[in-house]
């Protein structure tokens, strides 16, 4: 068996087209979406995913404002930033980039945006809700994004096994919780599993989110199994690859998304998504 390719970049285009649309209508009753990205320091990396969102703002017709603050900003000099965002009324959502610099603490900063402008959905107000299945809050884009996938190809996920291959804050754990709200069985292995692929092997739908190169092997994945890659790593060859052994394993999977080009644009996609809900709320 072969497996098919989840396109994200596909799904992205489809669902970006529909945003469009929604801005339009919302900028037109005076409610234009608004996205404010703060970046600080010189992360190659976060520099090329921060640039990506604020082009898909532009694409999709959403006010976006980029704040790049120097690697030196203090914690408190972030947190008055912060506090103007929140205080904005053009802004609907508030997003930091991560990782931040090591003198700054992340989760501080998060408790710090208002939980109505959470865009990320790294709030402890967004968890809970999430965790406690109550409507208010948002979803983390990364997991999120995983969903509409699996929902875009069809996938029943009632009564079906769900390993979710790592246990972050911004990933493993969220993803858990939405499986789980749709009625998955979902089992969480982490860097203390002794046999991980024993695991693995069981799962119908398998989602690695480690960041560590060809850590599910084609050996640790049941025939047909749906297997979601949310790496972002650089193999020995510098080239941008997930967790996902992609060419052993789309030859045991029915179902497979690539890196780049699956979860990655979801992650941007489903970031809109949340900042066109933000407004709509407000
Ligand atoms: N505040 C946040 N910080 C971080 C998040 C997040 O959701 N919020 N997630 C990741 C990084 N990330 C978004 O910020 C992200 C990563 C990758 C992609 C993406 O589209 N990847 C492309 C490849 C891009 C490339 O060429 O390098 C792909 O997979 O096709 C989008 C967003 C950590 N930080």
């Amino acid at each position: 068996m072969t497996a098919q390719i989840i396109d994200g970049l596909a799904l992205s285009k489809k669902l970006r087209a529909s945003f469009k649309e929604e801005v339009a209508t919302l900028t037109a009753q005076g409610k234009r979406p608004g996205l404010a990205v703060v970046l600080v320091g010189e992360d190659p990396a976060s520099q090329v995913y921060v640039r990506n969102k604020i082009k898909a703002c532009e694409d999709t017709g959403i006010h976006s404002v980029l704040q790049k603050l120097e690697a030196e900003t203090t914690q408190v000099q972030l947190l008055a930033h912060i506090d103007a965002l929140n205080k904005d009324p053009n802004i609907h959502g508030i997003l930091v980039q991560l990782p931040l610099p090591k003198h700054i603490d992340a989760d501080t900063v998060i408790e710090a945006i208002a939980p109505e402008k959470d865009v990320d959905g790294f709030h402890i107000s967004s968890a809970g809700a999430l965790m406690t299945g109550l409507p208010h809050g948002f979803w983390p884009c990364t997991p999120h994004g995983c969903l509409k996938m699996l929902d875009d190809i069809g996938y029943e996920l009632r009564g079906k096994h769900a390993v979710v291959v790592g246990r972050s804050n911004i990933v493993g754990k969220p993803m858990a919780m939405m499986l789980l709200g749709r009625s998955a069985t979902v089992t969480i292995c982490h860097s203390a599993t002794p046999d991980l692929a024993a695991m693995t092997r069981q799962a119908d739908v398998i989602v690695a989110a480690v960041g560590k190169v060809n850590l599910i092997t084609a050996d640790m994945v049941k025939p047909g199994a749906v297997v979601l890659d949310v790496g972002m790593n650089r193999n020995a060859e510098g080239k941008l690859c997930g967790d996902v052994d992609f060419d052993g394993v789309k030859e045991v999977a029915s179902w497979i998304t690539p890196v780049p080009g699956g979860v990655g644009p979801m992650t941007i996609t489903m970031l809109l998504a949340n900042t066109i809900e933000s407004a709509k709320r407000a």
